[in-house]
Order: C-alpha cells, then sequence, then structure tokens
C-alpha cells in the first residue's frame, strides 16, 4: 500500500494582491521522486517554503510526514532534509566540521556523531575531502554535502531547490544517481528545477507549475499523452506483405510514416515495439531494427506554454 509522506490540499500563497500559489492539491509517496516545474514565479519556492513551514500559508492544508508545518514548523525540519539553490556552508571551516556543527545543532549524541558524518561524506564519495576548507570545494562538491547533510540527519523526506543547476556533466550523473539511490531506500525527494532533462531521468511524477497552479501533473508519457496526444515514436526497419497494414492496425497507434519500403515511423499513445514485432512476424517478414524514443520533457514543455 502507498504511503503518502506529503500531502497538500488546496494550498494558497498570497502576498498581497499577489496569489503566488493558487489552491494546489498533490500528494508525494514514500520513495517517490516529484518534481517541480515551471517558468520564473510559477510558485515552485513558495510551495517548498510552504512544505517547510518557512512561510505561511493563506488557504488550504499541508501535511509532511502526517504533520502541520505552520503548528510544528521544529519538528517537520527535523525530520526533512533541505537543500535550498546556494548551499549555506560555513567556508572557513572543513567538510566534517560543517557537518559535526550540524550534528551538534539537531542534539545529535556526542557519541554517535563521527560515524554518521563519516558515514554520510563516504555515501557522498566526499571521505578523501574531508579534511578540507570547504572554501576549496567546487558547486559539485558542495551540492553532495548538502546530500551529505541530508544523509546524516537520516530524514525521510529531503526537498531540493534547483539542485543540478551549475553542475557540469559528471557531477550531474553522480548526483542524480545518488538522488535515485536514496529514493530506493524509501526517502521521497521533492525538487524544483528548470532543467528539464535531468527532471526527465530522475522524476517518478512531475508537476507543471503555471501562475500559481498546476496545469499538468503526472508521469512523462501520461503528460505526453495530455500534450502531445501521444509521444512514443517507434522506428520499424522491415519487410513482409502487407506491413503497413497490420502496423497501422496496432492498438494506441495515431500515425504512420514510410519514407521508404523498409522504414517505418509509428507514433503511438505508448511503447508499442512488441506489437511492431508481432505484426512483421504476421506479415511473413524480417525485423531488421527496431526502436523506440521516448517522448520528451521538453517537447512537451515547450508545446505546452507555446500553446497557452
Ligand atoms: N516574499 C514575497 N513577497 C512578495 N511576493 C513574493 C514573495 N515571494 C514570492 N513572491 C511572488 O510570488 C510569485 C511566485 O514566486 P516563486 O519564487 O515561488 O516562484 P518560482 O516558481 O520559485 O520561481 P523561480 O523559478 O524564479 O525560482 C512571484 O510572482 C513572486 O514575485
Amino acid at each position: 500500500m502507498s504511503e503518502l509522506v506529503i500531502q497538500a490540499d488546496g494550498l494558497t500563497r498570497r502576498y498581497g494582491a499577489t496569489t503566488a500559489v493558487d489552491h494546489i492539491t498533490f500528494t508525494v509517496e514514500r520513495g517517490e521522486v516529484f518534481g517541480l516545474l515551471g517558468p520564473n514565479g510559477a510558485g515552485k519556492t513558495t510551495t517548498i517554503l510552504m512544505l517547510l513551514g518557512l512561510t505561511d500559508i493563506s488557504a488550504g492544508s499541508v501535511r509532511v510526514l502526517g504533520r502541520d508545518p505552520q503548528r510544528e514548523p521544529l519538528a517537520v525540519k527535523r525530520q526533512v532534509g533541505y537543500m535550498p539553490d546556494a548551499v549555506g556552508f560555513y567556508d572557513h571551516l572543513t567538510a566534517r566540521e560543517n557537518l559535526s556543527y550540524t550534528a551538534r545543532l539537531l542534539g545529535m549524541p556526542a557519541g554517535e556523531r563521527d560515524a554518521a558524518i563519516d558515514a554520510a561524506l563516504a555515501r557522498v564519495r566526499l571521505q578523501d575531502v574531508a579534511d578540507k576548507r570547504v572554501a576549496t570545494f567546487s558547486r559539485g562538491m558542495r551540492q553532495r554535502l548538502g546530500l551529505a547533510e541530508i544523509v546524516m540527519k537520516g530524514t525521510q523526506v529531503a526537498i531540493l531547490d534547483e539542485p543540478t543547476s551549475g553542475l557540469d556533466p559528471q557531477s550531474t550523473e553522480e548526483f542524480l544517481e545518488l538522488v535515485r539511490s536514496l529514493a530506493a531506500e524509501g526517502v521521497s525527494v521533492l525538487l524544483s528545477s528548470h532543467l528539464l532533462e535531468h527532471m526527465q531521468r530522475i522524476c517518478d511524477r512531475v508537476a507543471l507549475f503555471q501562475r500559481g497552479r498546476i496545469a499538468l501533473m503526472g508521469t512523462v508519457p501520461a503528460l505526453a499523452k495530455q500534450v502531445l496526444g501521444g509521444g512514443y515514436a517507434v522506428a520499424v526497419e522491415a519487410d513482409g506483405q502487407g506491413l503497413a497494414g497490420h502496423l497501422r492496425a496496432i492498438p494506441g497507434v495515431y500515425q504512420l510514416e514510410q519514407p521508404d519500403p523498409q522504414h517505418y515511423r509509428l507514433l503511438a499513445d505508448h511503447d508499442v515495439r512488441a506489437d511492431a514485432a508481432r505484426a512483421v512476424v504476421q506479415a511473413g517478414g524480417q525485423l531488421y531494427r527496431l526502436s523506440v524514443d521516448q517522448p520528451s520533457l521538453d517537447v512537451i514543455y515547450n508545446r505546452f506554454f507555446q500553446s497557452q
């Protein structure tokens, strides 16, 4: 049975005449990676701040691990790992000293601190630079130290604001892999980002914010269906008697192109590769190549905002 870790219901935040977040409703399950997307000013950061009890709620409700961040902000902060856009560490302290400082603030017993810090630094592969001052760290290393802090806290929820912006490709890979491994252990991750390719790779579901509202929400294939009317492009290279007719008859295929006698391109609302392979057999043909292009979040996002 799924376990809801974050529940927002009609959540609203007004700043004077501006409604920054306008009646949004969503849930995040245990172990789920949930992405907030949308243009600047769409309400993502304000949503995050409300989840953390860092800004007031004008209407609606929110629960994080069953707690109300308005009423119990300290309890929520203790149970949630938060990594803001610019992770704040003390530059003149080493990585280990920074984590030690946080551990003391959290009230972690002195006897447990060293082991917890070592384990967290090893987890994010910073053990070799544990005693170097953070001033010497690259952005990627700082982001990993931010995750180490979350690992050390042992929280069940991690909230990350723009975590991969400014990271080089290798640091990005490492970071996304770490986030995925946390989720695999049951940590729920809510993250906001403008980097759609990263979001597509890491998120189980995304919510597309537009002027304070959630305009679209779901898995990438589900959004592709809504926005593009499909989105899976299956390329088939094969021969066979009457193959075009067999391919066109596959449920979910809404367009068939045949640029030359042996090449077909199917647009479908789901991955129809298995059906396409069967169609080739039915047509008594030979299959030379079969591939699928997943719908891209980038294309979905741009098409959605162009259509608005
Ligand atoms: N403290 C504040 N006082 C007044 N208005 C605010 C405040 N914080 C945010 N806003 C307004 O609320 C709206 C949503 O802002 P928010 O920062 O949540 O957007 P965002 O989606 O996180 O944008 P970005 O991608 O730029 O981080 C914007 O119109 C912003 O100007």
